[in-house]
């Protein structure tokens, strides 16, 4: 985990699959720690001036990724949590750039869970090939997300608070 202060990694950066949480736990987790928060859907639809299943829908998957990619590459912030989305993780130059500015956190959360918590698949944006299911998505990805990771939180049923907790954990003692 980062030292305190600034520095080349004084960020943090949350992946995982769609639903897992890299959002509504990494505004909790910048609030707990002090830091800014960066969201790069909502940066990537602030920029585009549309929605993620808009430019899918209008452009295609490919140009999102491309998008997404653009976005990632561009960031320069410190002491910032970094809510990604789920499909970062397919750009090899951006994982790269956040891991050389940040510690990447992975939100390890049981396909289970994933499907109570994701009820709008055909609207949330996701980057899924035709006739991908959601399971084949997590089956694709987990391997990914593992290979980013520089620390792995597991989420079976905790909450977004512990798992706020168990993030912020070990900077208090650094
Ligand atoms: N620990 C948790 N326990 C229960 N529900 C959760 C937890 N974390 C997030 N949720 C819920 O799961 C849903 C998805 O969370 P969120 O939007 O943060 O996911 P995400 O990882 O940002 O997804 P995406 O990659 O699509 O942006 C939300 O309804 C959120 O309230
Ligand atoms: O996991 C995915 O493929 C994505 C999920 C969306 O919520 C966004 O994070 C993004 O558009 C892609
Ligand atoms: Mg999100």
């Amino acid at each position: 985990m980062p030292a305190k202060g600034p520095s080349r990694k004084s960020n943090l950066v949350l992946i995982g699959m769609p639903g897992a949480g890299k959002s509504t736990v990494g505004v909790v987790l910048a609030k707990r720690l002090g830091y800014d928060f960066l969201d790069t859907d909502v940066a990537i639809q602030a920029r585009e001036g549309r929605r993620l299943q808009e430019i899918i829908n209008q452009d295609g998957l490919a140009a999102l990724r491309r998008i997404e990619e653009e976005v990632l590459l561009e960031l320069r912030v410190t002491r910032t949590v970094i809510a990604t989305g789920g499909s970062a993780i397919y750009s090899v130059a951006a994982m790269e750039s956040l891991k050389r500015r940040g510690t990447i956190v992975f939100l390890d959360v049981p396909l289970k869970a994933l499907l109570h918590r994701v009820k709008d698949m055909d609207t949330r944006g996701l980057i899924m090939d035709p006739g991908e299911t959601f399971a084949d998505l997590y089956q694709k990805r987990l391997p990914l997300y593992r290979r980013w990771a520089e620390v792995v939180i597991a989420g079976r049923e905790i909450s977004v608070e512990e798992m706020v907790s168990r993030i912020a954990a070990p900077l208090d003692s650094a």
